[in-house]
């Protein structure tokens, strides 16, 4: 096999453009252009056998020439269960690993196997932190899901325990590399709606918590679990807010925003949010447009889209020019709406591409679907991540650890206004933690 990395130019998702459009649809993914005779190879470990584990390892398995993806291949190697051997074996089975992956009873020993070029990290986020250390440690490249962590001293540890190993580390929002996503990074970096002046974001679930979540004991709402809507849901609204009035900036003038929130406490508990709403500033120069603002919002009592209709945008971007509509929930849209001054309308829709209709998701709590073999959309993260190590890349293109942790900041700031605390043992940055 060869592997060849020239100097310049792009890799394209030459495959995969949404539906309903003559739009030229090209995705820069990498700097650097992969001259191959096969693709390169990346070995994943995965940490955890739960809902969202599952979810990622079959979307892991799915053949990236499904989406044009042709520079690299997934594989598993391994998976650990913190429960048992029997349960990583089962796990192995069900989402259809290779037979020969391995199977361990303990993080501990995944991370040691050296067969992994990376971990993926599917805890609850309480336990993001010590688990992306012990991987780090072990001298192995993270993807780690969202929220990163519990707060920004955990995100900057982790920053700084990367960079000190030469590792790759990013932050699993699997949203931001979605082509729909690029898309429309794309509409307002190119002036489509002029500077961005506001933008309306809505991630909630009427999750119907107290049936739900009887017993407190769900990661939704556990405190120990860092439960509540921000750190899960709300992230997604941030991530909208982000990567729009934020991450399209120039680096060098990107500027952290104002906050001020409203946090309702989740009763039962006490310890978590039910419905937290934030109005976030973005500095900006005159020539950029001048001071733009957010309104972000999430809930688990009410819902973005009630009995499940989505014809209501998720997500407004609103700029002098023209306004970007965002259909179907934050994390997982799936259509798109330019609005121009001129009268003039354009929509698009953007199926997961893959073997399956790409039609149902895993939503954490019970509801949705993960059909067999359909395209859930969590590849793409997975693509970034495996082209980063193939590049050398340390951080991720369309969040690097910087913005990871300007987001953690800002949702530090948000329960801190709102009285929001977790407990010691998952807020701590000592690692291990104490016992
Ligand atoms: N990107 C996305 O769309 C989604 C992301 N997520 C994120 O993924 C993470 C996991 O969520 P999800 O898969 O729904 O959660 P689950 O409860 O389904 O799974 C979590 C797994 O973590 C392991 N674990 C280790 N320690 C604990 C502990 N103390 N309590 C509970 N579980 C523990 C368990 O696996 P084992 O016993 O094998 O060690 C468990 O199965 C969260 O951070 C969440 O925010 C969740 C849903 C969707
Ligand atoms: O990341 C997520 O996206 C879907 C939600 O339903 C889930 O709770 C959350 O963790």
């Amino acid at each position: 096999m060869t592997w060849e990395i020239k100097g310049s130019c792009i890799e394209e998702y030459d495959n995969y453009a949404p539906t309903n459009t003559t739009h030229n649809h090209s995705l820069t993914v990498s700097s650097i252009t992969h001259t191959m005779s096969s693709p390169k190879v990346v070995r994943w470990g995965i940490c955890a056998t739960g809902g969202i584990a599952t979810t990622f390892t079959k979307d892991l398995l799915v053949d990236p020439t499904t989406r044009g993806v042709k520079h690299i291949k997934h594989t598993v190697v391994a998976a650990a269960s913190s429960s048992s051997q029997s349960r990583a074996e089962q796990f192995l089975k069900d989402t259809g690993c290779p037979k020969d992956a391995k199977a361990y009873g303990s993080y501990e020993e995944l991370v040691k196997d050296p067969n992994v070029d990376i971990i993926y990290v599917a805890t609850p986020h309480s336990h993001h932190y010590q688990n992306a250390m012990l991987a780090l440690e072990a001298g192995k490249n993270v993807l780690c899901e969202k929220a990163f962590t519990v707060n920004a001293a955990q995100a900057k540890e982790l920053a700084r325990k990367a960079k000190e190993k030469n590792l790759f580390l990013m932050e699993a929002v699997w949203t931001r590399y979605f082509p729909l996503s690029v898309y429309v990074r794309e509409q307002i970096t190119s002036g489509r709606i002029g500077p961005v002046a506001r933008v309306l974001s809505d991630n909630s679930l009427a999750a119907d918590p107290e049936k739900s979540f009887s017993d407190g004991k769900h990661r939704l709402v556990n405190p120990d679990l860092a439960g509540g809507a921000l750190l899960d849901l709300g992230i997604y609204s941030l991530t909208w807010v982000f990567q729009t009035l934020y991450h399209t900036q120039p680096e060098k003038t990107r500027k952290p925003p104002k906050v001020l929130a409203a946090l309702k406490q989740y009763g039962p508990t006490k310890a978590a949010d039910e419905t937290t709403t934030m109005i976030l500033s973005f500095p900006r120069s005159e020539e950029e447009g001048g001071e733009a603002h957010a309104v972000a919002t999430t809930s688990l009592r009410v819902a973005s889209f009630p009995g499940g209709l989505k014809d209501v945008p998720a997500i407004r971007i609103q700029g002098p020019k023209g306004e970007i509509q965002v259909f179907g929930p934050a994390y997982r849209p799936e259509r798109t709406r330019v609005i121009l001054k001129d009268g003039s309308v354009e929509e698009k829709d953007w199926p997961q591409p893959g073997p399956g209709k790409g039609s149902g998701w895993y939503n954490g709590f019970g509801g949705g679907k993960n059909d067999e073999g359909e395209g859930h959309g969590m590849f793409w993260e997975a693509d970034e991540a495996a082209t980063a190590i193939v590049e050398g890349r340390k951080e991720g293109n369309y969040e690097g650890l910087d913005e990871s942790i300007v987001i953690m900041e800002t949702m530090d700031e948000v329960r801190r206004q709102g009285g929001l605390e977790y407990p010691e043992k998952i807020e701590t940055t000592k690692f291990p933690a104490p016992v």
